[in-house]
Order: C-alpha cells, then sequence, then structure tokens
C-alpha cells in the first residue's frame, strides 16, 4: 500500500497499480461485450473532442442561453449522425454521451416508440420515416395540469365528427391543458396526445392520437392551439435545458387515421371496434421507458461513484502525527461504508438493467405472437425497478456530494448538476411511489392465486416455494457463511414472501379489499421493495453463473455482489428480524462480513471505477479527474466563473460604495 500513501498528484496511477484484476476485462463486463465497449469508447470520444459538445460553463448561462445551446447540440450532433453515417446504436450513444437534456430525448425516447408500438403498420409507414429523418419533431403529451398519476383521469377528449371524418381535439378546463410534456414548450411540430375518445355520444376512456402542433414553415402555433413553456425548474444548469410545456386545444380538429389504432378503432360511421389486445397494452410506451431509466438510473449512480471514489483516494484529512503524511479519506471506515455499498448498487443496477432489457425484448416478442401471459410480469418489473433503482440513484447522488465534503458542493464538482438533472426520475414516468403500489398489486394478486394451487412463474416462481420459506431459519452461523449464495437468496426469499403473506392477510381482515389495500398500502410499498430489491440480488447471482472473463474479474464481481446484498440486509435488519428470517447474531455476523468486504474492495476501488470507462468530458468533474490532478483544476475552474470577469463587481458603485461611504450613523452607535 505504499503508492496509495503517496501524496504525488499522479496519486491515482498507485492507486490503479493496487489492483488485484483485469480492468479492460472488467470493462467488456460492465459493457456487456468487447464490441459495447468500443463503440461506447469511440462515441464518447467523439464527443469529448468535438468543441461544439463543451459543457464546461453550462451552469453559468442563462436559461434562454442553455435552451440555445442545447438546440445547437441537438442539431450539431445530427449532422455529425448523418454525415459520418452512424449506426442506430451509434447515434443513441453519441446522444447520450452529448449529455445535455432536451427535445430529441421525447422524441426518440416516447414519440417515435409509442407510433410504433400503438400505430398500424400503415401508420408507421407514413409517421416513422418523417421523424427518424428529423422532418418533424415530436413529443408524448399525456400529463395534464390536474391529473399525472391516474391516467384514467384525464380530461382532454377527442370526439370523432362523422360530418367531416374528423377527431375534434379539446381541453374543456383549465385543469385539462397538457403539463410537464419535454420537447412540448418550445421544439416540437408534433405530439402523441392522450385523450379521451368519444364517439356515438360514448366516452370510451383514454386513448393516443398524432397532432399537429406547429407551422412546418414557420414553427408559429397552429390555429387553436396554445402552448409555451411551464418555467424553471430545479437546480441551475441541469434540466432546464429541457423545454417542458403546456398545451390547450380548442376545437382543434385532425383527420380520423391519426387516432392511433393499433390496439382499438373508430370506423368511417363512428363506430368504436376494440381489437382483442389486452387494452394495457395503451400503457406500453410507459413500459418501454421505465425499462430504459432502470439502465440510466446505472449510468448516472456509477458517473457520481467514480468522480467520489476518484476525490476520496486523493483528499487527505487528518492523521499526520509528527509530520507523517495524513490519511486518504477513502481509508476511513466510514467514508469505505458509506461509498462502497454505492459502488456496489451501480454494478447491481447496471446488470438487473440488462436483463431487463432481455425481459422486455422477450414479452414483445411474445405479444407479436399473440400470447400476453406475461404483460403482469412486465409492467410489475419494470415498475418495481424503476422506483427502486432511481430512488437509490437519486439518494446516492447526494450522499457522493457530501462524500466529497465542501468541494462537492461546488458547481465544477458535477454532482449538484447530476442530481438536479437526475432528481425527478423519481417522479417522471409514474412517481415511485405509485408504481411500488402497482407491485404490490402483482404481488397481492399472487399470493391469492397460491391458495388456488397456481404455480407462480418468472420472478415470483419463489413464492410457490411457500410451505418451505414461511417457516425455514436461516443456518448462518460464522461471518463467512454469509458468502454462500444459497444462505442470501434463502433469506431475501423468505423475507420478500413472509412480508407479502403478511399484507394479505391483513388485508383479507378488512371489510373490503380496496379498503384493506389503501390502509396497508405503507406496508404494501415495504413489501414491493424487498420483492425488487429479491430480483436486483438473484440477477447479480446469475450474471455470475455467466461465462466471465479476465483475470481477478469474477471475484471483484461477486465481492460486490455480496456487499449489495449485506449492505440491504444491514439496512432493512428489522424486516429481515420482524419477519424471523434471521436472529440478531446472526445479522450482526453479517455486518462483520461487510467489513472485511470492504476492506478487499479498497485496494481495487479506482479501478473498478475506472472500469465504467467515462472520459473527463462525460464526467465533467473536476473531482472526478481520471488523472487525480483536482486542486489546480479546482481552482483553474473557479476564475471561470462570470463573477470573477471583472476585479471590482458590478453593482459596487450603486450599493457598496455608498454602504461602505456612508455618513448616517445609528443613533444608538
Ligand atoms: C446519466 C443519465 C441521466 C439521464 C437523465 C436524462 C434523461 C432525459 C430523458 C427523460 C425523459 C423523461 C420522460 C418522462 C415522460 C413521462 O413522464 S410520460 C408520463 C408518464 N406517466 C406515468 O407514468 C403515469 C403513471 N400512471 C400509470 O402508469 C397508470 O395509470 C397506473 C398508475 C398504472 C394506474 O393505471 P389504471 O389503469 O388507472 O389503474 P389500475 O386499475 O391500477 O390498472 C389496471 C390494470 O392495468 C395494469 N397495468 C397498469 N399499468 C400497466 C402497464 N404499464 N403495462 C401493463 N399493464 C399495466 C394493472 O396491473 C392492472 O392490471 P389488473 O390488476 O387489472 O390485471
Ligand atoms: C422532469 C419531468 C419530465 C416529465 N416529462 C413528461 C413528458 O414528457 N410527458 C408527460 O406526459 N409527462 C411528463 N412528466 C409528468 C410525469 O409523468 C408526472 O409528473 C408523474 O407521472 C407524476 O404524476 P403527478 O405529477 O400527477 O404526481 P401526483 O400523482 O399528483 O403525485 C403527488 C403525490 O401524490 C402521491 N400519490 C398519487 N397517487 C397516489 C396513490 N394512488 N396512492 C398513494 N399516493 C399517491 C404521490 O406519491 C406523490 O407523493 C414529466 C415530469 C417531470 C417532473
Amino acid at each position: 500500500m505504499a503508492a496509495v500513501d503517496g501524496g504525488e498528484v499522479d496519486h491515482l496511477a498507485g492507486e490503479r497499480a493496487t489492483a488485484h484484476f483485469d480492468v479492460d476485462a472488467m470493462k467488456v463486463a460492465w459493457a456487456g461485450s468487447r464490441h459495447a465497449v468500443e463503440v461506447n469508447d469511440r462515441m464518447a470520444r467523439l464527443v469529448a473532442s468535438d468543441p461544439v459538445f463543451r459543457k464546461d460553463t453550462r451552469t453559468m448561462l442563462s436559461r434562454k442561453e442553455l435552451f440555445k445551446d442545447t438546440l445547437k447540440k441537438a442539431a450539431h450532433a445530427w449532422k455529425r449522425i448523418v454525415e459520418l453515417r452512424l449506426t442506430e446504436e451509434e447515434a443513441n450513444l453519441l446522444r447520450l454521451y452529448v449529455d445535455q437534456p432536451g427535445y430529441v430525448d421525447l422524441h426518440w425516447g416516447m414519440f417515435v416508440p409509442a407510433i410504433k408500438g400503438q400505430g398500424t403498420e400503415e401508420q408507421q409507414k407514413k409517421w416513422v420515416p418523417m421523424a427518424y429523418k428529423f422532418q418533424i419533431i415530436g413529443c408524448y403529451a399525456q400529463t395534464e395540469l390536474g391529473h399525472g398519476s391516474n391516467v384514467q383521469g384525464l380530461e382532454t377528449t377527442a370526439t370523432f365528427d362523422p360530418n367531416t371524418d374528423e377527431f375534434v381535439v379539446h381541453s374543456p378546463t383549465l385543469t385539462s391543458s397538457k403539463w410537464w410534456p419535454g420537447g412540448l414548450g418550445k421544439a416540437s411540430t408534433h405530439a402523441v396526445v392522450y385523450a379521451r375518445l368519444i364517439t356515438q355520444g360514448k366516452d370510451y376512456g383514454i386513448h393516443g392520437f398524432i397532432v399537429q402542433l406547429r407551422s412546418l414553415d414557420d414553427h408559429s402555433p397552429l390555429p387553436g392551439i396554445t402552448l409555451g413553456d411551464i418555467g424553471g425548474k430545479f437546480g441551475s444548469g441541469a434540466y432546464n435545458s429541457m423545454d417542458n410545456g403546456v398545451l390547450r386545444f380548442d376545437h382543434v380538429r385532425i383527420p380520423r387515421d391519426q387516432m392511433l389504432m393499433r390496439l382499438s378503432q373508430v370506423t368511417r360511421e363512428g363506430k368504436y371496434v376494440h381489437s382483442d389486445v389486452p387494452k394495457q397494452l395503451l400503457y406500453g410506451t410507459m413500459v418501454y421507458v421505465r425499462q430504459t431509466i432502470v439502465a440510466d438510473a446505472s449510468k448516472a449512480l456509477s458517473r457520481a461513484v467514480c468522480i467520489a471514489v476518484r476525490y476520496s483516494a486523493i483528499r487527505k484529512q487528518f492523521g499526520s502525527q509528527a509530520g507523517g503524511p495524513e490519511t486518504q479519506v477513502l481509508n476511513y471506515k466510514t467514508q469505505q461504508s458509506r461509498l462502497f455499498p454505492l459502488l456496489a448498487s451501480a454494478y447491481a443496477y447496471r446488470f438487473v438493467g440488462e436483463w431487463l432489457k432481455w425481459l422486455y425484448t422477450d414479452v414483445m416478442q411474445k405479444l407479436e405472437a399473440k400470447d400476453y401471459s406475461t404483460l403482469p410480469e412486465a409492467h410489475a418489473c419494470t415498475a418495481g425497478l424503476k422506483s427502486v433503482t432511481t430512488s437509490a440513484t437519486a439518494d446516492a447522488i447526494e450522499e457522493c456530494r457530501k462524500l466529497c465534503g465542501g468541494h462537492g458542493y461546488l458547481n465544477s464538482s458535477g454532482l449538484p448538476e447530476l442530481f438536479a438533472v437526475y432528481v425527478p426520475a423519481c417522479t417522471y414516468e409514474g412517481d415511485n411511489v405509485v408504481l411500488l403500489l402497482q407491485v404490490a398489486r402483482f404481488l397481492m394478486k399472487t399470493v391469492s392465486q397460491l391458495a388456488s394451487g397456481k404455480q407462480p412463474v418468472g420472478t415470483t416462481a419463489y413464492m410457490g416455494n411457500i410451505q418451505y420459506l414461511m417457516q425455514c431459519k436461516s443456518a448462518v452461523n460464522t461471518a463467512g457463511d454469509w458468502l454462500n449464495p444459497a444462505a442470501i437468496k434463502e433469506v431475501f426469499e423468505a423475507r420478500a414472501l413472509r412480508m407479502a403473506v403478511n399484507c394479505a392477510q391483513n388485508i383479507s381482515k378488512a371489510p373490503s379489499q380496496e379498503e384493506g389495500f389503501s390502509e396497508l398500502s405503507p406496508d404494501l410499498l415495504e413489501s414491493a421493495v424487498a420483492h425488487v430489491q429479491l430480483i436486483i440480488v438473484t440477477k447479480f447471482f446469475e450474471k455470475l453463473q455467466q461465462d466471465i472473463i479476465g483475470h481477478g474479474v469474477k471475484e471483484q464481481l461477486q465481492n460486490l455482489c455480496n456487499i449489495y446484498a449485506l449492505f440491504l440486509l444491514h439496512k432493512h435488519l428489522g424486516d429481515f428480524l420482524s419477519t424471523g428470517c434471521i436472529t440478531p447474531k446472526q445479522g450482526a455476523l453479517a455486518n462483520e462480513q461487510l467489513g472485511r468486504l470492504y476492506a478487499q474492495v479498497r485496494p481495487n476501488a479506482v479501478a473498478l471505477v475506472d472500469a465504467f470507462d467515462y472520459t473527463d468530458h462525460y464526467l465533467s468533474s473536476v473531482l472526478g479527474r481520471y488523472d487525480g490532478d483536482v486542486y489546480p483544476a479546482l481552482y483553474a475552474e473557479a476564475w471561470k466563473d462570470p463573477l470573477n470577469e471583472t476585479v471590482i463587481p458590478d453593482g459596487y458603485q450603486e450599493h457598496l460604495r455608498p454602504l461602505l461611504k456612508q455618513q448616517l450613523k445609528f443613533s444608538r452607535l
């Protein structure tokens, strides 16, 4: 550890030398394949080397300047994508590394998927090519001023007029104004609008419609349409690059064929026809996006952790007795116990995100073959994982800020902006509490079906083992026993099942199922979290069963997996004890084992964040620099602040000088 205790600006080189594994092989494990490493690296460097994509002064821009800068970057990114003939995979990565939220996120992330998922083949043929060439820009206009979570409560209407073969889209109340859609405020020309379909005097509930909002000639709003931006949001810079918008319709007419008609249709005569697919497919775009948000969670978390680990290896405080070297803060056990579980979580979310992508693809293939049986599980998994990973990531970014002490609070650390950009992920695409209640509903249904002998499958298959899991007792005897995956899995399964069964039993005592569910909802949330954490732990173990190549890589991942699981066990000890899954002694042994695991991670910590393979441009943090040369960078960054453009500040003559020169004295002085 001599190099670790160095003190030179190349300190991180010493840290890298202590790693016990092949970092390049870990990059492959993290990215998913050698090809993924290569293409990520190429796109990240392409962005980093292009001056248009600079973002070091972003937090100093006014809202208007920031928005214009976002338009410039989006247009430039598109130009590069076309010039270089990038593939879809490369283009997506290029946009990711540009790292500035903007209308393109919603255009590619929701507008195009909504048309692909809910439009007929004919509609896709008409609209998708225009969207792919950016001849139109689209957004996803679902949420209204009065309702976001309760989608069935939306008020915008689309009333069919058989005389003209058109729908009349209208906002009947103030609360029916569309409110929040990203890209709507200033950029979009079109939207997929969710509205109540009314035909032949009957309200058929929410359906999607493609509506043109702005002229393709001069970008002015079309007749009957009022729209704009909803105003500044949390944090400087950050998500303010996005034009979240407001939109009202005053009897706007659209052709009948702009209703997205894959799931249900309205005929020329105005007859409503629903095909034999489940109604829930209307929510398909949300399932798709939630799945991508889980992958984003590992990105955001790994960024924050990379910054905090590198800086903690550079930062020194205390410990210099008799003039000796001070201690790197990364060597403090408290720093390790706060930071290493977050490092482990970043890997855990990466792998569960990979699995969720697979699940989503599998479900889509089944849907194509008209097999809808896995849809409820896809909904529960995407909703639950979106909720758990985004909540934990938002908390973790803030924890990383604190782990960086005072300097973490500077914009130049990159952490305040990352937090401000990331934290709405707990709300958008489904409030995290509302989504966990969906998971709980799925769990209660699964538990109630156990009595009828129906064998649960997929991520609830463990519930089929109810006889054993309701009464088993953990056999852990020593701290080392907690390294056995079977021991960990058993207690996580028992905890999740017992919590779900407890809830189901308590609900059954209520006057009605609905009342019981409402009364028990705080417990149901915890039960849902336990189930989702089990999924994450299980998928990490399954990842370890795969062919993992490279010196020492598997061992590091095993340590991280154990840290992730035992950290959760420690954090939720109350659950494990109150359900009788473990004894207090076993809980203490888990904590003891955690401490040992942290010690094993310590010499590998910097290399483990290097394996994320982030450029300094993407990290945009003086604290997280690859070379660890933090102090000169911090110092230089301060002088870039507009406040330092002049030695004497604006306002001195009007407000400071008169104050300092004042003749008036308080009478009592
Ligand atoms: C470093 C990186 C940083 C990155 C950082 C920058 C990124 C930059 C890009 C950001 C991009 C942001 C983009 C935000 C974009 C929006 O936020 S778009 C708006 C999203 N809105 C929502 O998510 C609303 C949330 N609400 C809902 O999803 C639903 O309405 C609810 C809560 C599920 C309730 O649905 P409901 O139909 O009223 O009620 P419910 O009776 O509960 O459900 C009926 C049945 O449908 C089922 N069901 C419900 N939902 C579904 C579903 N989705 N699928 C299948 N079945 C379902 C239920 O399970 C139930 O089934 P059964 O039990 O009857 O069998
Ligand atoms: C940055 C950002 C971008 C967005 N982008 C888009 C977009 O592009 N398109 C779009 O259509 N929308 C967008 N949205 C809207 C977003 O999807 C909604 O804000 C989100 O779904 C939450 O709905 P809400 O605002 O109605 O919250 P509410 O439901 O009003 O939540 C308020 C509180 O009530 C609680 N609550 C609500 N219902 C229940 C319940 N049944 N049980 C218990 N507690 C409950 C919630 O937990 C929360 O604490 C965006 C939002 C943000 C913040």
